[in-house]
């Protein structure tokens, strides 16, 4: 069993290996210094090699692909990444606990504390309580103190991650209405998984855009509860989501009235000293606004700052690579802090530019 601390690397299994998620989390694995992958996982292809429907895996990834059998994976593995579907995780992840596995879920199954409230946003059966309390929820930037030394980890929603990492320096320091707050967030189309369909198909999302589940969508509850967690208070936001003609890529953009009167310097200083230390959130100098090719293939969250003294709003803009900082490279991210080894450890990837 490859420990920490016996110099050993710790082995890695992921199930869902052949959806974006699990492929992104196999690329970034690959240059971790204290992990190997020993499973990937299949629940319709196993017995076969990944480089089968993926050929740029050739060379790299040469075991077959196996079966989701809890008692299999934990024979060959200390930690399971699930990059499974809403609905498929809750199922799954009890078993690989019970064989004494870390999990890591990149799901939205374990992310909202509440049973009902999952049931109602997500139209799937709530997991046990004992699960969800179990759960650590891994926004790293704000919860990773609670992350370190446990088994269980829910790795945040892609545009919570963005949107979140824009508005909890504000709100925890009490500069924004919390209540006040307008979410409109576009998102490239990897977003939505590697399964096609009508809305994602290339004819529909080609020179096109379009917003879609505007004041319905499931990350609303996961942002909410954050929020509130901060304010103290019930807090409810206006969320519009819009699929984009790109392929990674997040913007979050955030309107919220102002508590007083604070200027774009005011702003960024804030949120450099709420980040101090923190190797994946870069604050944007003034006037400087954040794109998302800035920080594709990366692990970055890049915020920019407009503070409007005519309107008393500020409008905060947020980006993340989808795939990376909003999935795999955040859920490697929880592996270390969950290690206990550096929070940036094999995830040093510059943006990939152009
Ligand atoms: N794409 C993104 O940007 C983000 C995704 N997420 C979340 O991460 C998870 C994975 O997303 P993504 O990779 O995009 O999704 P995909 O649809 O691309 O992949 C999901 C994978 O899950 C596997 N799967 C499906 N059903 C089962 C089952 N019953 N048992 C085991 N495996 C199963 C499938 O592989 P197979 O048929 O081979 O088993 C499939 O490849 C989802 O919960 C998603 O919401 C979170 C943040 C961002
Ligand atoms: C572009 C796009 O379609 N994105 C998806 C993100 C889904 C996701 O990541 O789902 P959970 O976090 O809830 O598991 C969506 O908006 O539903």
């Amino acid at each position: 069993m490859g420990e920490h601390g016996t110099g050993e690397k710790v082995r890695i299994a992921i199930v869902g290996s052949t959806g974006y998620g699990g492929v992104e989390l196999i690329r970034l694995l690959q240059g971790h210094p204290k992990a190997v992958i020993t499973s990937v996982i299949s629940s319709s292809s196993a017995g076969t090699p990944i480089s089968e429907g993926f050929p740029h895996l050739t060379d790299i990834i040469v075991q077959n692909l196996d079966g989701t059998d809890p008692k299999e994976i934990a024979a060959k593995a200390d930690v399971v990444f699930t990059a499974t579907p809403s609905g498929v995780s809750s199922k799954l992840v009890p078993g690989l606990l019970e064989e004494g596995l870390k999990v890591i879920d990149l799901s939205g199954d374990f992310r909202i504390k509440d049973g009902a409230t999952y049931e109602k946003w997500y139209k799937h059966t709530a997991p046990d309580a004992a699960y969800l309390e179990e759960a650590v929820f891994g926004l790293c930037e704000l919860f990773g103190e609670e992350v370190a030394g446990k088994d269980f980890i829910s790795n945040p929603g892609c545009y919570p991650t963005a949107t979140l990492l824009g508005l909890v320096p504000a709100i925890s320091a009490g500069w924004i209405n919390p209540n006040s707050i307008i979410i409109d967030a576009k998102s490239g189309v990897s977003g939505s998984g590697r399964g096609t369909s009508l809305t994602t198909h290339f004819a529909e999302i080609n020179e096109n855009f379009k917003a879609y589940k505007v004041n319905k969508h499931q990350h609303i509850p996961e942002i909410e509860q954050v929020l509130s967690q901060v304010a103290g208070e019930q807090v409810t936001v206006t969320f519009t989501t819009q699929l984009v003609p790109m392929t990674r890529g997040i913007m979050s953009t955030m309107y919220a009235n102002l508590n007083g009167v604070y200027n774009d310097e005011d702003f960024v200083e804030l949120y450099r000293q709420y980040y101090q230390g923190r190797p994946f959130v870069r604050v944007r100098d003034t006037g400087i606004w954040p794109a998302t090719k800035e920080v594709l293939g990366s692990n970055y969250c890049d915020i920019g700052f407009a503070a409007d003294p005519r309107t008393g709003r500020v409008t905060i803009i947020s980006v993340i690579d989808n795939i990376v900082k909003g999935a795999a490279g955040q859920a490697i991210q929880n592996l270390n802090l969950m290690m206990g080894w550096e929070e940036n450890l094999g995830l040093g990837y510059t943006p990939v530019y152009p």
